[in-house]
């Protein structure tokens, strides 16, 4: 049977429940995804003087032929981009930076730094995102940035921030969609605080003035992202989801759920419809947290699924920004990019397929019975049919059949680095 003829069958199961597959296709089409570029190197960057990944986050594996230089990760990225379907977007972080091996720190960063960029996402079509990088450099060695007691320090990436919202305002100009700049700190404690105030009110002192210049939302909106531990702040860490949702209700800035950066049994998914009630917008960063928030490659799981279905049954395609954020070493790294993004796609093709408003109804009326059962018996219909036939409309490889490509990649590219 053809890929054409099963989802035709397939079809037909939805249809009895009048969901329009072919509208549902259409929107999926619009629906961009932020792929993260730090999956390709390892969130090394290209800074002249390099430092060595800290902030309390961590790469495991050495799988060969990561990407060493801008051109590489390029070449990578846009291996990836033909095996997923839909036009999406790529993350950026300060770190990848090109700036001619002129050594350029963090405060001085200029848009023109990020012009390769800019030229290469004009000609795939792509859309920029970015972030402030403020780890792995020696102002950040003692594990505090924003909040630290040296006010000195707490300038130095003040002005790194404030450089960078310009950079994500100059992504936004150029390529005429608006760009997410996402603000992360690593700043915590390892152990037992004697203040946790104190830092607190340092980093949104930080924030103010970081924001203080308003840019025109239409180029860029900022976002906040909070965290629950990292290593070496497994006991504190001043930018906390309280205070970050905080920060943004009351400063009007995005509110960034990474899903891995909640207690193990805390599901972002049930966050989502709460938030939307108070704020126009928010960011995620989907990963998928295995005991800790150990950035594995996003698989498609129930949390996922979920997450997806509060997007949807909320109307929330255009309030939320998805975004991936995980990095992988011990596999091969456009096979991650491919994996990861391909099943957060499929997630929400999932659950744009699901009878959402009957499934309301029956909860309104208090048939808990039908409803559990149709989410169940949901779960087994013909979903994978409609996706494969998503992926030749779409001109990327159909099931497994994307391996093939990036197993000959390797081979010829990677394996020669
Ligand atoms: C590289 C990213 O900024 C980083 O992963 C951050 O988003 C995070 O989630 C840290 O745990
Ligand atoms: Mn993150």
């Amino acid at each position: 049977m053809t890929i054409k003829e099963s989802f035709e069958l397939a079809k037909k199961d939805y249809e009895k429940w009048g969901i329009q597959v072919d509208h549902v296709l259409e929107k999926l089409q619009q629906i961009p995804i932020s792929i993260h570029c730090w999956q390709g190197d390892d969130v090394g960057g290209f800074e002249v003087n390099k430092s060595e990944l800290s902030g309390g986050i961590d790469v495991t594996g050495n799988y060969p032929g990561k990407a060493r230089t801008p051109e590489e990760l390029r070449n990578d990225l846009e291996k990836a981009l033909t095996l997923i379907p839909g036009k999406h977007r790529i993350n950026l972080h300060a770190i990848y930076a090109e700036t001619n091996g002129e050594v350029i720190d963090r405060d001085e960063l200029q848009p023109e730094h990020f012009a390769n960029w800019v030229k290469w996402a004009k000609e795939h079509d792509l859309g920029l995102d970015f972030n402030p990088t403020l780890f792995s450099h020696e102002k950040a060695a003692d594990g505090l940035t924003l909040s630290h007691p040296d006010p000195a320090i707490r300038e130095f990436w003040i002005n790194h921030c404030i450089a960078s919202r310009k950079i994500g305002e100059y992504f936004g100009k150029e390529l005429g969609s608006t760009t997410l700049t996402n603000i992360w700190i690593p700043d915590g404690y390892k152990d037992i605080p004697s203040d946790r105030l104190t830092p607190r009110i340092r980093l949104k002192e930080s924030l103010d003035k970081i924001f203080a210049e308003e840019i025109d939302e239409q180029y860029n909106l900022d976002a906040v992202e909070s965290k629950l531990f990292g290593i070496g702040s497994e006991s504190y860490v001043v930018g906390s989801h309280e205070f970050y949702l905080g920060y943004a209700l009351k400063n009007n800035k995005l509110c960034l759920l990474d899903t891995g950066h909640y207690h193990p049994t805390e599901m972002v998914s049930n966050k989502i419809s709460s938030m939307l009630l108070y704020s126009d917008k928010l960011a995620l960063h989907v990963s998928r947290p295995v005991r800790w928030d150990s950035d594995h490659v996003v698989t498609l799981d129930d949390e996922l699924k979920e997450i997806a279905l509060e997007i949807v049954r909320n109307d929330a395609l255009d309030k939320v920004m998805i975004g991936l954020d995980f990095f992988d070493a011990s596999i091969n790294r456009v096979a991650a990019w491919t994996i990861g993004t391909r099943n957060m796609i499929k997630s929400l093709l999932y659950g744009l397929l699901m009878p959402n408003d009957y499934l309301k109804q029956l909860q309104e009326e208090g048939n808990y019975t039908e409803r559990l059962a149709l989410l169940e018996e949901f779960k087994t219909y013909p979903f994978g049919a409609i996706w494969d036939y998503y992926c030749e409309q779409m001109g990327v490889p159909v099931k497994e059949t994307w391996l093939d490509v990036v197993k000959e990649y390797e081979k010829e590219v990677l394996l020669n680095r």
